[in-house]
């Protein structure tokens, strides 16, 4: 519970229309009794009174559609009003949880599955976003009817009024809440679980070339069917509790019914009370019962939304790696790069140690190294991705961490090996650098080498690339990347490995239009490649957490 009240904040945004919500779903619930109970009513006073004649039937009859009608009315609005409520807490719940998610990203636990993520921005936050809709509104209302009748059967049927409040207020407080106890690990369990499927789908389709290549596709199915049984399960001990508390709920009915129409009676046999009337409050409590039928289904979503709230909550108040300072220094127009006694590390041995090095506006450096000695992790310090246990990074004499990391981004660029191409044009690929318009578009492909291939394509620069650009060579992939970083406006590229997919000649080829095309900005390149000769100023050697 209190992993859900963490957002508050965000329910109360919408506290008018779950108000109204409710509200509406109070009126429902109060016709659908008043409705029982005047039918019951109305149907018992037609009976006992001869052949009909002496009683008014004009005013009971138009009560009972009276309520009909507000009943399906007062519904529709609810479930209206409740559900644009909803869905608005929803993109409320997602702007939330993407503005945490950012400055936290590469989150610090590397041991959160692609997939874990996925399901933690969708399914948790669906969990979520209904917890009011079907269980707190519900909850809310049942106990406002329930007391309401109580005060009601107080008034016209004393007897039967302790025991009513008692297996009412048993029914919506007790079982839901011994419900909740009991189901808070199979809870747990189900968005556990139906994390791992969704991880498991996702690495089955990611990996299915490989899977079939090595013949290992009958072990990942034997996995996925594993994982599915595991949710299965979890979702079986669920609903059984929830069986189990639905069961409760309809014996607490069943005691408060039949208890009541043996204190009605007695009642009615000392004359305390019309037989009319008792039938019509029978009715009336019969029908409250189904207000607690629907507060027992929904608990067991309450639960699961509980737990949804803590997976969020987990991500959401993880400590960011970097802090955008409170009043951030101007952008300096200088771009000359400085690493001072610069060392890092991911808590072990350090990767960078005791590292120094300066590199001048539009200077063009190689930086390789073997592998795993910190290169791309001297990449992330410079875009302060990460900050330096121990050293001083600045940009123009101003240190990282007096800069907007926005400002630094829209000085730095970055090729990364995992760069992706977004399954949409040629152009909205290349547009995700800055807005521009088709001559810089075809400029900046040129530079990339890239242009002829294009030009060549049907749709042109409108051509799809499909998810991840399959429908594009990887050395193609990579050039449309570089095209990008070009085409963007930053003065510093750093490019991680950018040819790590090319053919030798494709490779030199690569270099040499790199260095003509970011002619006047600097470079910064990690590569295993042998640099080709003059296409850098400088080659510099990783080793030991030290450049040489
Ligand atoms: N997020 C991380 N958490 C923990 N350790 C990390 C993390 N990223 C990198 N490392 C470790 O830091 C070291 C340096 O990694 P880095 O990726 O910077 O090397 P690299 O020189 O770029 O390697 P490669 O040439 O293979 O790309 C490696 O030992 C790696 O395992």
């Amino acid at each position: 519970m209190k992993a859900l009240l963490a957002f508050r904040s965000l329910f109360l945004s919408q506290a008018k229309g779950f108000t109204l919500a409710l509200l509406l779903s109070l009126v429902t619930l109060a016709a659908g009794i008043a409705l029982l109970g005047t039918s019951g009513w109305f149907i018992t006073s037609a009976a006992l009174t001869t052949a009909g004649l002496a009683f008014n039937l004009f005013v009971p009859s138009s009560l009972v559609r009276g309520f009909s009608f507000i009943r399906i009315l007062a519904r529709y609005g609810e479930r209206l009003s409740g559900h644009d409520a909803t869905l608005r807490l929803l993109s409320g719940l997602r702007g939330w949880l993407f503005a945490r998610l950012f400055p936290r990203l590469p989150l610090a636990d590397r041991s959160l599955r692609h997939g874990d993520l996925v399901s933690r921005l969708t399914s948790d936050v669906d969990a979520l976003d209904t917890a009011f809709l079907v269980a707190i509104g519900p909850i809310a209302a049942a106990l406002v009817i329930g007391a309401a009748l109580t005060a009601v059967l107080a008034w016209l049927l004393p007897g039967a009024a302790w025991l009513y409040g008692f297996c009412f207020g048993a029914a919506v407080l007790v079982v839901p809440s011994g419900l909740t106890l009991l189901s808070r690990a199979a809870g747990n369990a189900v968005v556990r679980r139906a994390a791992d499927a969704r991880a498991a789908v996702l690495d089955g389709i990611e990996g299915h070339d490989d899977l079939t290549v090595f013949g290992v596709l009958g072990t990942a199915q034997a996995g996925f069917a594993t994982t599915s049984q595991h949710l299965a399960a979890a979702r079986g001990r669920l609903s059984t509790l929830t069986a189990l508390a639905g069961f409760a709920v309809q014996a607490l009915a069943a005691l408060a019914l039949a208890g009541s129409l043996w204190l009605g009676l007695t009642a009615f046999a000392a004359g305390a009370v019309e037989g009319p009337v008792l039938a019509g409050l029978l009715l009336a409590m019969a029908g409250s019962f189904e207000a607690t039928s629907t507060i027992v289904r929904s608990v067991g979503k309450l639960t699961t939304a509980m737990a949804a709230a803590e997976r969020l909550t987990t991500i959401a108040e993880a400590p960011p790696a970097v802090l955008d300072p409170a009043v951030p220094a101007p952008v300096p127009a200088d771009t000359t790069i400085v690493l001072a006694d610069v060392t890092f590390g991911y808590g072990g041995p350090p990767v960078l140690d005791s590292l120094d090095l300066t590199v001048t506006p539009g200077e063009h450096i190689a930086i390789t190294g073997p592998s795993g000695s910190g290169k791309s992790s001297l990449l992330t310090l410079l875009l302060r991705l990460a900050d330096p246990q121990a050293g001083r990074i600045t940009l123009g004499g101003t240190a990282l961490p007096a800069l907007l990391q926005a400002d630094i981004h829209a000085r730095v660029a970055l090729l990364s090996q995992h760069s992706p191409l977004f399954n949409d044009t040629i152009r909205a690929n290349l547009c995700v650098a800055r807005d521009a318009d088709d001559d810089a578009l075809w400029a900046a492909l040129a530079d990339a080498g890239i242009a002829d291939f294009v030009r060549a394509l049907p749709a042109g620069l409108d051509t799809m690339v499909g998810e991840g650009g399959r429908t594009v060579s990887v050395g193609q992939a990579r050039r449309l990347c570089l095209a990008r970083v070009l085409l963007s406006s930053a003065q510093i590229l750093l490019l991680d490995e950018p040819t790590a997919a090319l053919d030798r000649p494709a490779e030199v080829a690569f270099f040499e239009t790199l260095h003509q095309a970011a002619q006047g900005r600097t470079v910064i390149v990690v590569t295993h490649a042998t640099i080709p000769d003059g296409t850098v100023n400088r080659v510099l050697t990783l080793r030991n957490g030290m450049l040489a």
